[in-house]
């Protein structure tokens, strides 16, 4: 079992008659940092639903490090992922300090209210800020922040309990052009760090993929278009099927670059 941190074997999510995920079996092992890449319902966000044990799927087997969905107990695999969603920002409590944001993660919960942090707990989760650049913000409430700010402060928080599985849901939308190349960097920093978690992380862009991402994953109405290596997965054919229009990409400097054929 060498290191397998995520096995998924022909998942199948269906809802109100429709297949959101279909016959999708993926592995992600110990250190591989990977994108999943698709059109707007692809069922990207889906799958790393799954891959966060916030949902079970209508059929086939999911494994979350090593620990199989529905014969496991989701409160104690949750803590051990990290995960930064849009979803899960809307859920953050009014008037929720930033850094109580980041501590409350060690409890994998939303909203501060009477637990206890040590000295330590502290410390990490100011380290974190500062790692992402926003320790300034710390004693900000979360819902004043810039969208930028909430999504660094956001990833600080997916790794303060120290995840074995980070997720990250499209950590780059509603960025502008200085927002997402700061947040692109980080995230290269981080994926290149051989301490941090197992990554996976959804996006539409080619271009937010930071350098260092192995790995990737395309996704086509709740099927997948393509899967492995990442120089191997990000072709022209594989990207224009996945799209459904033709399209071009190319590689400078480590990033992804894509765009229509005309
Ligand atoms: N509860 C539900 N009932 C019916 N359909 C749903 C339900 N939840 C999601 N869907 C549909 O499933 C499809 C996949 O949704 P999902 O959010 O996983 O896609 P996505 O690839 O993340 O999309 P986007 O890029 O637009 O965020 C979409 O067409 C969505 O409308």
């Amino acid at each position: 079992m060498a290191g397998e941190v995520l096995q998924l074997r022909g998942v199948g999510v269906r809802r109100g008659g429709s297949a959101l995920l279909r016959d999708v079996t993926w592995t992600v092992n110990e250190g591989e940092r990977w994108v999943v890449v698709g059109p707007n319902g692809a069922g990207k966000t889906t799958l790393l639903q799954i891959a966060a044990a916030m949902m079970h799927p209508t059929e086939g087997s999911v494994e979350i490090l090593e620990e199989e969905l529905g014969r496991t107990d989701v409160f104690e695999l949750r803590p051990r992922i990290g995960l930064a969603s849009t979803a899960l920002a809307e859920k953050v409590p009014a008037g929720e300090r930033v850094i109580d944001l980041v501590l409350t993660a060690s409890y994998a919960i939303l909203g501060r209210w009477q637990e206890e942090y040590d000295s330590t707990d502290v410390s990490r989760a100011v380290a974190l800020l500062d790692a992402l650049g926003c320790a300034e913000l710390m004693s900000r409430t979360f819902t004043t922040l810039s969208e930028g700010e909430r999504k660094r402060v956001q990833i600080a928080r997916a790794l303060m309990p120290d995840p074995e599985l980070l997720l990250l849901d499209e950590p780059a939308a509603g960025l502008d052009l200085g927002g997402r190349e700061d947040l692109v960097a980080r995230l290269a920093t981080l994926a290149d760090d051989p301490t941090a978690p197992t990554m996976a992380m959804v996006t539409h862009h080619v271009e937010e993929v930071p350098d260092g991402f192995t790995h990737a994953l395309l996704l086509r109405k709740g099927e997948i278009v393509a899967q492995g290596k990442v120089d191997e997965v990000f072709t022209a054919e594989h990207l224009t099927a996945c799209f459904g229009l033709p399209l071009t990409i190319e590689r400078q400097g480590g990033r992804w670059y894509a765009r229509a054929v005309r």
